[in-house]
């Protein structure tokens, strides 16, 4: 991991109907074809700021306003490794033109998933699908009822993708909580997954999020295409082999202390990154992550945080 990170900045720019622009990358250059965000690489000196704003007059002769970062992917790819800062653009002067001969489009966020994006581009765009916080569920004490209450206030709050997991608990106890806490969850529309047999979360029609240990004994995808497939990694091979199996998301880590396991140490934000290059699944980060981490962990690549007790009954 010796080489030069070549540092890319680029925009997302939305017009009032919501619809993001999308340029295509033309035959002349690396990637052809492939969809991108605007942008290009920052020169020497340069800030992100700066170096966008450049890059969208030269490439689509419009003038722009820079907004909040969205997040930077460290991304490697055959012969290159690149940081990918993608910021919101916020407004906008002129009309976009494809300046260098290149096809524009504008794209509604659900529709994103049907044009062809390198890699590093594809945790950005589940980054604007999908949840950045991922709630692990704590297993319940004696009895049910305050524990699906807590579980309510959370769809509440607006937590919308939840993996159950319940650790310790009976299967029939585990059975009848899977089919009270898939019923919440369609009611909000969020996403349930199930740390449990795939029979069972196919049977309750929620996902599945396998164990790390699970997940290195599957040859292929335990459900089918459509059901949500999540996988907790902690190495660069699970990471590739959550990919191979077509997972949806992983969650990394930990990255920090974390109370479920005192005493272990956290790999820390620069590992994280460099096991974010590897692969091109969109990651949360997790062990010690609360709400406050996000920026941080959007910094290093990671769509948002996983976590039990920040997200569970936060304050
Ligand atoms: N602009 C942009 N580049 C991306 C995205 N995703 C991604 O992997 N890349 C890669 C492709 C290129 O290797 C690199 C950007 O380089 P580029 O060729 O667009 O750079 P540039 O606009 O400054 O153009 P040039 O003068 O170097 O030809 O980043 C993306 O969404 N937008
Ligand atoms: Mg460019």
């Amino acid at each position: 991991m010796s080489e030069r990170v070549i540092e890319v900045v680029a925009g997302v720019i939305t017009d009032k109907r919501g619809r993001i622009l999308l340029s295509r990358r033309t035959p002349n250059r690396d990637m052809p074809g492939l969809w991108e965000f605007p942008g290009g690489k920052r020169e020497a000196g340069e800030t992100p700021e700066a170096a966008l704003i450049r890059e969208l007059d030269e490439e689509l002769g419009i003038r722009v306003t820079v907004g909040p970062p969205l997040m930077a992917v460290p991304q490697r790819y055959p012969t290159k490794r690149l940081r990918l800062d993608v910021r919101h653009v916020t407004h906008w002067d002129g009309v976009p033109k494809g300046r260098e001969g290149q096809a524009l489009a504008w794209v509604a966020p659900e529709k994103l998933g049907r044009y062809s994006m390198p890699p590093a581009d594809l945790p950005v765009v589940a980054a604007l699908q999908t949840p950045d916080r991922y709630l692990v569920t704590p297993p319940p004490g004696d009895a049910d009822a305050p524990w699906l209450q807590a579980l309510d206030d959370a769809l509440r709050r607006g937590i919308r993708r939840i993996q159950l997991r319940l650790p310790g608990i009976a299967d029939a106890r585990q059975h009848a909580l899977l089919q009270q806490a898939a019923v919440r969850c369609r009611r909000r529309d969020a996403q349930l997954l199930f740390n449990g047999p795939v029979e069972a979360a196919l049977a309750a029609g929620v996902g599945v999020h396998l164990k790390a240990s699970v997940l290195q004994t599957l040859a292929e995808r335990p459900v089918p295409e459509g059901t949500p497939l999540a996988a907790s990694c902690h190495t660069a091979d699970d990471l590739s082999h959550a990919a191979r199996l077509g997972c949806d998301f992983v969650v990394l880590g930990p990255v920090a202390e974390t109370a479920s396991h005192p005493g272990a140490p956290g790999i820390g934000w620069t590992a994280f990154a460099h096991l974010r290059e590897t692969t091109a699944l969109p990651i949360y980060a997790i062990g010690g992550m609360s709400p406050d981490d996000i920026p941080e962990a959007r910094r290093h690549g990671a769509q948002g945080i996983a976590a039990i007790r920040s997200l569970w009954s936060p304050g």
